[in-house]
């Protein structure tokens, strides 16, 4: 089958020249948890902006669904991938948090018994139904960035891509927003994050992208986490629970545990408890 998002040899410049993106290729199937890790200025948000095509191919090609996203499609393909910015203040925009979240569904046609009841979801699933007649520039960080994410749910695409969605919010809000990209997931719908947290990319993700200086340096499992030689060339760093394993597991690193399941595994076997 072929992949859902296919990306091939792309680049891309800023007006200023500088050069975000050199020769990507990737490709993300369907149903894929996907987490995208980089250093700072590695070219996550340029990247992401490809997939749903607020940015265009100056170099190279973006498909979606099989389709090579141009001028012409690209309603189409922000109607089947939506994008949850980095920074809310970006994205949310109307008087009220409901008006926001029902923005996109306005914009699809959809009638309002239908759009009534996908904001009403929307808002129940990012915690925030209680705050739907509040102005979005009253709220704090954190909940704008819910709202955020609350209009890009109530569009119901099948591809949901977030710039550091884990950024500023609380722990409550994190395990919150894990268990909305939980979600998504059992809908069938395809995930893809850019983030620092190596931790939540550990714990969550099926798929790694490994991204630096406009290029990638690698896509695979989570193994991709406890690669010393990737992990330093990436900026990153190991998962906190293979670190706590990093000096008793000796030999092969792509053995540690990597997520806190995976750890207690371990111990238990080590300690017979
Ligand atoms: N509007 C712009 N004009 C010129 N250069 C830009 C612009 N936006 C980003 N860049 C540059 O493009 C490169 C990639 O930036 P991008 O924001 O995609 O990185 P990122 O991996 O998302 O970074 P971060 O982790 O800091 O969010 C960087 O060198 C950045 O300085």
């Amino acid at each position: 089958m072929a992949a859902l998002l296919e990306i091939e040899d792309l680049s891309f410049y800023y007006h200023d020249g500088t050069p975000a993106l050199k020769g990507v290729s990737l490709s993300i199937g369907e149903g894929e948890k996907v987490a995208i890790l980089g250093p700072n200025g590695a070219g996550k948000s340029t990247l992401l902006f490809h997939l749903n095509g607020i940015f265009l191919a100056q170099q190279g090609t973006v498909r979606v669904a099989g389709e090579v996203v141009t001028r012409d499609n690209e309603h189409r393909v922000r109607e089947k991938v939506g994008l949850v910015f980095q920074d809310p203040d970006d994205q949310v925009f109307s008087p009220t948090v409901w008006d926001d979240v029902a923005f996109g569904p306005l914009n699809l046609g959809l009638e309002r018994q239908e759009i009534e009841r996908r904001v009403e979801e929307a808002l129940h699933a990012v915690g925030m139904w209680e705050y739907r007649s509040r102005a979005p520039h009253h709220l704090s960080y954190g909940q704008k960035k819910r709202v955020a994410i609350a209009g890009v749910l109530a569009m119901d695409p099948d591809v949901v891509v977030l710039d550091e969605p884990t950024a500023f919010l609380d722990p409550a809000g994190q395990r919150a927003l894990l268990k909305i990209l939980e979600g998504l997931h059992g809908e069938g719908k395809t995930v893809i994050i850019a983030t620092h947290d190596v931790d939540m990319a550990a714990e969550w993700a099926t798929s790694i992208i490994l991204l630096k200086e406009g290029r990638v340096l690698a896509q695979g499992d989570t193994c991709l986490l406890v690669n010393e030689e990737l992990v330093q060339a990436a900026g990153l760093r190991f998962p906190l629970v293979s670190q706590v394993f990093q000096d008793f597991i000796t030999g092969n690193k792509q053995l540690l545990p990597r997520t806190v399941a995976e750890g207690k595994k371990v111990l238990r076997k080590l300690t017979g408890i």
